[in-house]
């Protein structure tokens, strides 16, 4: 199988004051192409410090992560926010919608620089239809319930099909019962595009749904 991404050795601190705290202490992992990955841990062992890392999105203090042989930190600012535009995916417990779109707008929007307005809607509109949202073309993401928001920003991720989707604790705000709806939604899309998953998560439930398991623990994925 590919192996889509790779990190070494990575290592984040965070220095505030005079004290510093190693969070990722040398963490090696390589995904591979197509598979669902789950990363659990304690509340404040690292876990979105390494999504982020990982995802092109916070500078490791050591270490490498490369994207098809690429060395991702290597790249310029440009060419790295093409990279995350172009085929990354994120989805973030809180949603990050923009109030003053419509819901359709909102999931175009990182497809506007690259397609015509009318084809990143017209795919907007078919992604939205996918996560049952199909009768709420229109509607303000402030007028929808908290599972539904999930679920436009899950189409948002999937906008421009990237290779890698990274999820951070899809799920950490809504009840259980809303919040497997909108896991089926997440895993129906991936499995049926073949995309690639990294899922940060702090429920075995969910964990269990991924094709492999990691713990961070003390810095470090076991
Ligand atoms: N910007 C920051 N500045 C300082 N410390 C930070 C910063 N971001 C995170 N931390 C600290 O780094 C540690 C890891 O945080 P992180 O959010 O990665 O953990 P997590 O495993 O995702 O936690 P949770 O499961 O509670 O969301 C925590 O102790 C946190 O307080």
């Amino acid at each position: 199988m590919e192996t889509i991404l790779t990190s070494e050795n990575l290592k984040r601190s965070y220095t505030i004051g005079k004290t510093t705290l190693d969070v990722l202490k040398g963490v090696s992992l390589e995904v591979n192409s197509g598979e669902t990955l789950s990363i659990m841990g304690e509340s404040g062992s690292g876990k979105s410090t390494l999504l982020h890392v990982l995802g092109g999105l916070d500078n490791p203090k050591e270490g490498e992560v490369h994207f098809k042989n690429e060395s991702v930190y290597g790249m310029s600012t440009a060419r790295r926010a093409r990279f995350r535009a172009q085929n990354v995916g994120y989805v973030f417990q809180a949603f990050h919608l923009l109030p003053e779109l419509d819901i359709v707008e909102n999931v175009a929007l990182p497809a506007m620089a690259m397609r015509s307005k009318g084809g990143a809607k017209a795919r907007a509109e078919e992604l939205l239809t996918e996560v049952g949202l199909g009768d709420r073309i229109g509607h303000r993401p402030q007028e929808l319930s908290g599972g539904e928001r999930q679920r436009v920003a899950i189409a948002r991720a999937l906008m421009n099909d990237p290779d890698i989707i990274f999820c951070d604790e899809p799920t950490g705000n809504l009840d259980s019962k809303t919040g497997e709806k909108v896991l089926n939604y997440l895993f129906q899309l991936i499995e049926a595009r073949r995309h690639t998953l990294v899922l940060v998560t702090h429920s075995q439930d969910v964990a269990s749904r991924c094709s492999r398991e990691l713990f961070l623990k003390d810095g470090f994925l076991i």
